[in-house]
């Protein structure tokens, strides 16, 4: 048998290499490539070990015929078009754990820094100035910690914060008020951090709800004298605002080990007053690296020689035999669960996943990890099959399998049903021909779809002429409707619209849309 071939194009610790050829896989070590030189070469290869540098691009892709699995080494996954990858039949994995702590001491280092002004002070020093006078900080102990995102490392920063006798308040969609208890923070909604915080600090994954989420007006709201520390993902942050902001002097400082746009060489950041930074070295310390390189060999090693899966983000583990049979309720289980996670407003502190007629006589845990997944991926870049009923335990979601014996309608069913703090709501499909997963009811409404691609929701009052109104918006706007579904709860009451189209339906559509008569609700949805 040939061996798997694996590329590592970033920089990593020498004992992944060693690890891929220990476990059966030959390995070419190559980094700082161009893009271009990258698609030259990615042909060859089953498997690509990377960390940030490398853009795993949908082009990078194309180019990837015989690549099988994606290896981040760390965390974030922003930089590989997993959607893209899942389609070509890449499994991307992550290390969700090894560079953690590292990171979360980064972050408190860079408060440090920032409320001391140590670069600086150490700068003028070395240059011969000792200037006494010119630095005066301030103290950590009895200062509020807003954490922006509580999973792994923002837990981590508020153990350490609560160490150093800071107040930790936290803004965290998916943080329970039991886990913030367990913590030692406040649950807070974003307003009221803003308000009370004298130091910020972010640790959430780059996503479309995270991007910008300290935007202009945000920042502008924040405590005068504020000090903010970003160690998770550029773009998170307005930048050219928090540039305003430290020059009027409103915010105190800032910390930045991640730029919207990397490398940074030219950051108009660069510079402004009680500004520092890194080079995205959150992760960079002996021992995450050693942690990571590691476990990313391992992975991908037993999955290219093995076929073992562990920390895929885009692929249920499941055994030989199962696979087949649940696959397609496994599409449908994350469909319903990325369905109602991204129409449910509100704080999720319940869930339950119904199984019924055919689908009672399955294994339902892969089902519950799929619907858990689905519901959580928006929330998180490192939740997968494996790893999403642990984290919605320990983020306090109450999950519920139920099985019914009973055949209704369907003679195979999944619901999905959560409970948000403005009540339950619920959602469920079926099988067609017993591989094709189906939407049937959304929220009380009957209603037939398939949940894939890009999609328009929207909640109307059943009226005449409803439908060519918003035929037109979207031809004016160059949207193509791909399929179109009607549901409504009785004639002349509620009706439900679900389109799928050919591109992402802008901010600008999705408010016209809004405003078309009779509508109440729209958004924009992703499978
Ligand atoms: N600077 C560096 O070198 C490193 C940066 N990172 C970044 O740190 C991020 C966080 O890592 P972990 O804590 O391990 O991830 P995690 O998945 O454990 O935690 C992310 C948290 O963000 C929360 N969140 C999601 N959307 C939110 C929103 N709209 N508002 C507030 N909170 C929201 C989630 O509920 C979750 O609790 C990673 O996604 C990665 O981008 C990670 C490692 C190293
Ligand atoms: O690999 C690195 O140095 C960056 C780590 C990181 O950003 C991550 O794990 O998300």
């Amino acid at each position: 048998m040939t061996k798997p071939k694996v590329l590592i194009s970033d920089k990593m610790d020498p004992n992944a290499a060693r690890i891929f050829e220990e476990r059966g896989c030959d390995v070419d070590v190559i980094t700082g490539e161009t893009p271009e030189e990258l698609i030259a070469r990615i042909g060859e290869y089953d498997g690509l070990a990377i960390r940030s540098s490398t853009k795993v691009t949908k082009a990078v892709l194309d180019a990837a015929t015989n690549l099988k699995v994606i290896g981040r080494a760390g965390i974030g996954v922003d930089n590989v078009d997993i959607p893209y990858a899942s389609g070509k039949g890449v499994v991307v994995m992550n290390t969700p754990f090894g560079n953690s702590i590292t990171t979360a001491e980064h972050a408190i280092a860079m408060m440090f820094a920032v409320a001391r002004q140590i670069p600086e002070a150490n700068t003028r020093t070395q240059a011969g100035e000792w200037p006494k006078s010119a630095f005066m900080g301030v103290e950590l102990t009895g200062k509020t910690l807003g954490l922006i995102g509580a999973g792994n490392i923002g837990t981590i920063v508020a153990s350490r914060a609560l160490g150093l006798k800071m107040k930790v308040v936290a803004y965290d969609p998916f943080l329970t008020e039991e886990r913030a208890v367990e913590i030692g923070v406040d649950k807070v909604d974003l307003e009221t951090l803003l308000q009370r915080a004298d130091f910020i600090t972010l640790h959430t994954p780059l996503t479309d709800q995270t991007r910008n989420i300290l935007s202009r007006e945000r920042l502008e709201k924040t405590k005068p004298g504020v000090r903010i520390v970003n160690c998770a993902r550029g773009g998170l942050i307005d930048e050219s605002a928090l540039k305003d902001l430290l020059e009027s002097g409103h915010i105190a400082g800032a910390g930045l080990d991640v730029f919207a746009e990397e490398p940074a060489k030219n950051s108009p950041l660069f510079g402004t007053k009680n500004f520092i930074c890194t080079p995205h070295l959150g992760a960079s310390t002996t021992e995450a690296q050693v942690n990571v390189a590691l476990q990313v060999a391992e992975q991908m090693a037993d999955f290219l020689v093995n076929g073992g899966v562990t920390n895929a983000l885009n692929m249920p583990s499941l055994s030989a035999e199962e696979a087949p049979k649940l696959k397609p309720y496994m599409k449908l289980a994350e469909s319903l669960g990325s369905l109602v996670g991204q129409l449910a407003h509100g704080n999720l502190t319940q869930i339950s996943i119904e199984r019924e007629g055919a689908a009672a006589d399955l294994n339902g845990k892969p089902i519950e990890g799929a619907v858990l997944a689905g519901l959580m991926k928006q929330y998180s870049d490192t939740v997968n099959m494996v790893n999403a009923p642990y984290l919605a335990k320990e983020r306090g979601l109450d999950v519920r399998s139920i099985r019914h014996q009973r055949e209704g309608a369907f003679n195979t069913l999944l619901r999905v049903t959560v409970g948000t703090s403005q009540g339950d709501r619920s959602v469920a499909g079926t099988l067609f021909g017993n591989d094709t997963p189906r939407l049937v009811e959304i929220f009380g409404i009957g209603i037939e779809a398939e949940l894939a691609g890009h999609m328009l929701y929207i909640v109307n009052e059943d009226a005449p002429g409803f439908i060519g109104r918003i035929g037109t918006l979207l031809g004016e706007s160059g949207i193509n409707i791909g399929t179109f579904h009607l549901g409504r709860r009785d004639t002349g009451g509620e009706a439900v619209l679900l389109l799928s189209v050919d591109t992402a339906i802008s901010q600008d559509v999705i408010d016209k849309a809004s405003k078309l008569e009779g509508v109440k609700t729209v958004k924009a949805l992703e499978f």
